[in-house]
């Protein structure tokens, strides 16, 4: 096989299908990448949406509890009268309360010192009333936070766990509460609050819900204390306030207060979050972060996903496609080697073709040129470039006029409708300047029908013709005088002769005393008197007339359509004007020579050499009365 250049190399090929396929697969994947990104974000909202929903409704029923309970008849009667027929049935209220909703940890209320007056406590899956362990409470900060709050108002106290008798309870109790301040119950008297204590994990393990299994819950308070999703720091920010989120990356925390919503990414996994506070502006509550944590996903997933997902699509596009590419290549690189040898032949027939010496020509089935070779090309004068296409009947076998140079139908379009091969040893053609051109001509045609081809050889006839025309000529002239030799004179006479119905007159001629010429000038200045002789014969004859030269000085004119006394008068004629030659030799002496003549015209039945015989009589007769004279025989 032959090396192949670049572009058609398999390298070459398959560098620009791995382009091609990236393109795709970039392209694709950059399209799916934008697309898992916007549904990634999407489903980052709504799990947050989710979240703060669950948040706002598990505080409202907090809140309506506490104040319901703040507004209740009962708990109203016995602050108005103090009286402990008046406690029990408030006590009762708390207790029913604390049964209904298991979730709360404490339902208190807790007087205008900070005493509490009320309680029910909820342990071990019982509510149990409080009587002889009510504590004061007046150090708190939700208690200072409560009683600071205008009767009627409602405040919600920040995540935190339970304190007993000073210490963290433990296992850790985390609690959210909920603080409802009474309105007036009396002129004289100023109400307390009531706090309800809600169980936090029961929160969290509710926002956890809200999440997918790959993901983690995260919730700060407003101080970057990690409530849940910070492992062991949970909930220590209450024993060592420095274990925060906010101490261990205090610039990420500033920019983290500073936006509502954001995404950050930290040890190779991706948070969102959004800032949540409880009826936001109407009562006092905390904000809280709460947010999600991708577990071992960087927020660059989807884009790694991508590109390895583009990485596989990549490699299957390119494993599919690259043995049709290769199939594609060998049969491409095959049929540029066929391609390249079949034009290395084609040039290899143009040589030969070239080098045959014939003029080659091959048409479609139209008749029309396809190719020529350079000898066609000399023959006819056209150039290949300009007879290609054209219709080699219209353009070289027709006049200008129409009028064709065949007598039947073209020879060419006749063998590609016949598929015959077709010889002629003499065809005529016009080349370009509208010549014609003696040619012979084969035609020989390959395929069949629509396909049909022809292949025309011409060869150039014009130089035979033209020695044959010569040769004729040495054959039937004398090479001095231009006149026919004795043989041509007697072939015609035969010819005469035979078809007797109009009869030849013979004038046989002799120049006098051509030996003097000879002996007195030279032999040339003989020849050119005898070119003249001959020269001034031929000018008194007329076209058909013979004339020929039959010994060295002795020469024969034959005529038809002429009487002996017209035949006569002709030598007479003759007689009178060789009398007139004055023939110059190179001395610049003049010659002048004289003729005898001898007639005699054809008789019914004799020979030619009877004929003959008789001219010659009347040419003794006329040379043995005195020379320059015509006697008849
Ligand atoms: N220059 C020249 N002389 C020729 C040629 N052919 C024949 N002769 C000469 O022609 C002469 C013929 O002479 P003769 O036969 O004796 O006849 P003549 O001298 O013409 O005398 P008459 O015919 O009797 O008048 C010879 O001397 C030939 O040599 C020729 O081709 N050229």
């Amino acid at each position: 096989m032959s090396k192949l250049s670049w572009p058609h190399s398999l390298v070459f090929k398959a560098l620009v299908l791995v382009v091609v396929i990236g393109l795709i697969v970039v392209f694709t994947q950059h399209r799916l990448y934008e697309k898992d990104r916007e549904l990634g974000q999407v489903v980052i909202q709504r799990n947050l949406a989710l979240m703060q929903l669950m948040a706002e409704n598990h505080v409202e029923e907090l809140v309506r509890d506490a104040e319901f309970i703040a507004n209740s008849p009962v708990l109203k009667n016995y602050l108005r009268s103090m009286s402990p027929y008046a406690l029990a049935p408030a006590q009762e209220a708390f207790w029913v309360l604390s049964t209904l909703r298991p979730q709360y940890d404490q339902i208190r209320y807790i007087d205008r010192f900070g005493i509490e007056q009320i309680r029910v406590n909820r342990r071990n899956g019982q509510s149990e009333l409080v009587t002889d362990d009510l504590q004061v409470k007046s150090d708190r900060d939700y208690v200072r936070k409560g009683l600071a709050l205008k009767p009627g108002e409602t405040a919600l106290s920040p995540f935190e766990l339970n304190r007993e008798n000073g210490r963290i309870e433990v296992p850790y109790r985390p609690a959210l509460r909920a603080i409802a301040r009474l309105g007036e119950v009396g002129e004289y008297y100023t109400p307390g609050i009531v706090v309800i204590n809600g169980n936090a994990d029961q929160l969290i393990h509710r926002l956890v819900t809200a999440l997918p299994a790959t993901s983690e819950l995260i919730l700060l308070n407003e101080q970057g204390g990690w409530l849940a999703g910070g492992g062991d720091q949970d909930w220590q920010f209450s024993i060592t306030p420095s274990a925060t989120f906010a101490s261990s990356h205090p610039s990420l925390w500033e920019s983290i207060k500073s936006s509502q919503t954001g995404q950050f990414e930290l040890a190779g996994e991706c948070y969102n979050y959004t800032w949540h506070s409880y009826r936001e502006g109407e009562v006092s509550s905390p904000r809280w972060l709460i947010g999600q944590r991708r577990v071992d996903a960087p927020c660059t997933t989807e884009l790694l996903d991508n590109v390895q997902q583009g990485g596989l699509r990549f490699a299957i596009a390119f494993g599919l496609s690259f043995p049709l590419l290769l199939l594609w290549h060998r049969a491409s690189a095959r049929k540029r080697e066929l391609v390249s040898n079949l034009e290395a032949r084609n040039e290899e027939l143009r040589l030969i073709a070239n080098e045959s010496g014939h003029g080659l020509l091959r048409v479609d089935a139209q008749g029309c040129v396809e190719w020529m070779n350079r000898e066609a090309e000399r023959l006819l004068g056209w150039k290949e470039a300009d007879l290609e296409g054209q219709n080699l009947h219209e353009t070289c076998h027709q006049f200008e006029d129409g009028e064709s140079l065949h007598k039947g139908p073209c020879p060419t379009l006749e063998a590609l409708q016949t598929g015959q091969t077709y010889r002629s040893e003499h065809e005529r053609m016009l080349d370009r300047s509208g010549s014609i051109v003696h040619l012979t001509m084969s035609v020989s045609t390959y395929g069949e029908g629509g396909e049909r081809r022809a292949i025309v050889a011409i060869s150039d006839i014009g130089s035979h013709i033209e020695m044959e025309k010569t040769l004729t000529e040495l054959a039937t002239t004398d090479s001095l005088t231009g006149a026919l030799n004795r043989r041509s004179l007697l072939q015609q006479l035969d010819v005469w002769t035979t078809n007797a119905t109009n009869p030849p007159c013979l004038l046989m001629l002799d120049i006098d005393h051509f030996k003097r010429v000879n002996d007195t000038y030279g032999h040339n200045a003989g020849d050119r008197v005898l070119k003249a002789f001959s020269s001034q014969i031929m000018e008194l004859l007329r076209k058909g007339d013979v004339f020929a030269r039959t010994g060295g000085e002795e020469f024969v004119v034959a005529i038809r359509n002429l009487s002996l006394a017209d035949a006569s008068a002709l030598a007479e004629r003759i007689r009178m004007a060789v009398a007139g030659i004055e023939c110059q030799t190179d001395n610049g002496d003049i010659i002048r020579i004289t003729t005898s003549i001898g007639v005699a015209i054809y008789q019914e039945g004799e020979s030619v050499e009877q004929l003959l015989a008789r001219a010659d009589g009347a040419l003794y007769r006329a040379k043995h009365g005195g020379r320059d004279q015509v006697r008849v025989g």
